[in-house]
């Protein structure tokens, strides 16, 4: 018998995937790491991290840390989201119910990807009973769109995500077309037989052609611009936000096209290689934003967070909350949803332990000036 994983061992997000990595195929492990190309921007997402220092107070009453904020305007138990990811199956036979339990238990909130290899409606409803009963603020769910050519998929996709319940819409605007993914090409990835994306039953599935690229090509919409966001934002009353965004002008259309909110975003280097790191961009898409004072528009940040210390770096720069990717995928390859879990814990102690040693007991002063550049 295999002894039972003794996740406490797991010290870090390194640590997990150290782990991780050997018990995942090549092709499985090159789809989660992959950057585009030259993985420039993969790398960049790192270092953004590296040029900020903390500069720490000292003297002030830690004694009590609180991690609570607000997010569309309810309250949650901490900055932390899991990202969209494509094809949780490929971790553990578990997939998305895994790691949606995984989030719900660790009050984390949870962006359903539309390539989800489980139903939408089961992850749904997996995230609700998991949530913790206790008191404290519980965690959002909320639904990530890629559009599709045929706009009847999505609009049946948005009404389906509505009527299970999602919080927000996050459309992906980065995705034009896929970037290019070295690894991958290399591999011929595909998902395995047997395995599906749920909540696109229409595409090719399986069989002789291979359903990632399928998707890629065949029905994945190009020729997506700001009036297709104006059109989903009257088919919904779930907010919107755009996952993508890095520029301050283009936050400022954001803003006009009646979304609620961006997530700075270069899709963890997967897509445009070359593109600016994602901690660089926020900072001018929050003067952008800042300068039209839009009250509640939100601003999230995701690529390259590891540690504690990057989401207090982020939330200093004025990031509301950060999405975690890659991490979320070694834990759940471990060991499901418990090892999202595991995940989940290591980063926000280490957000607490960061706010503590800094100086700032609540989120609201994790501010600018406990920055400086390293
Ligand atoms: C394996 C993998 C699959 C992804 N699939 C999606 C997806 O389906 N939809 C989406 O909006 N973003 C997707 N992303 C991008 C993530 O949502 C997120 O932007 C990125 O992973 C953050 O960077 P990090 O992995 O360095 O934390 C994916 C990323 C990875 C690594
Ligand atoms: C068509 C699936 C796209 C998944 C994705 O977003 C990624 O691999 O980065």
């Amino acid at each position: 018998m295999i002894e039972p994983l003794d996740l406490s061992t797991f010290l870090t997000v390194r640590d997990l995937e150290r782990a991780a990595r050997p018990q995942l195929s090549p092709s499985t492990l090159g789809y989660f790491l992959s950057g585009a190309d030259s993985q420039t921007t993969l790398r960049a997402n790192r270092r953004a991290f590296r040029k900020w220092a903390i500069d720490y107070r000292i003297l002030v009453d830690v004694g009590r840390i609180d991690t609570r904020t607000r997010l569309l305007g309810r309250e949650v138990a901490s900055p932390i989201l899991v990202a969209p990811m494509a094809y949780h199956c490929l971790a553990h036979p578990e997939g998305e119910l895994a790691s949606s339990r995984g989030a719900a238990k660790s009050s984390t909130g949870y962006v359903t990807s539309t390539v989800a290899t489980m139903p939408l409606e089961r992850i749904a409803t997996e995230f609700d009973a998991a949530k913790a009963v206790d008191a404290g603020p519980s965690a959002p769910r909320w639904f990530q769109l890629y559009v599709n050519k045929d706009r009847g998929i999505t609009r049946s996709l948005i009404e389906r995500a509505d009527a299970a319940g999602y919080q927000a819409l996050v459309v992906t605007v980065d995705v034009p077309i896929m970037g290019r993914r070295l690894r991958d090409v290399r591999n011929a990835f595909t998902l395995p037989p047997g395995m599906v994306a749920a909540n696109l039953t229409d595409v090719a599935q399986g069989g002789k052609e291979a359903y990632h690229h399928a998707y890629a090509t065949g029905r994945h919409d190009s020729s997506l611009t700001w009036r297709d966001i104006e059109t989903f934002r009257t088919m919904t009353r779930m907010p919107i936000l755009l996952k993508g965004v890095v520029r301050g002008d283009d936050a400022l259309r954001a803003i006009d096209a009646g979304a609620s909110g961006v997530v700075v975003s270069n899709h963890g280097g997967r897509q445009l290689d070359s593109a600016i790191a994602s901690l660089d961009a926020l900072p001018r898409v929050l003067e952008a934003v800042a300068s039209r004072q839009s009250a509640g528009f939100e601003v999230i940040v995701d690529g390259g967070i590891r540690w504690g210390t990057d989401i207090f770096k982020a939330l200093a720069l004025g990031a509301r909350a950060v999405m975690v990717g890659r991490p979320i995928l070694w834990g759940l390859t471990l060991a499901g949803e418990a090892g999202v879990a595991r995940v989940l814990q290591i980063l926000r102690g280490e957000l607490t332990s960061a706010m503590a040693l800094a100086g700032c007991p609540d989120i609201a002063s994790i501010t600018r000036d406990m920055l400086v550049r390293a």
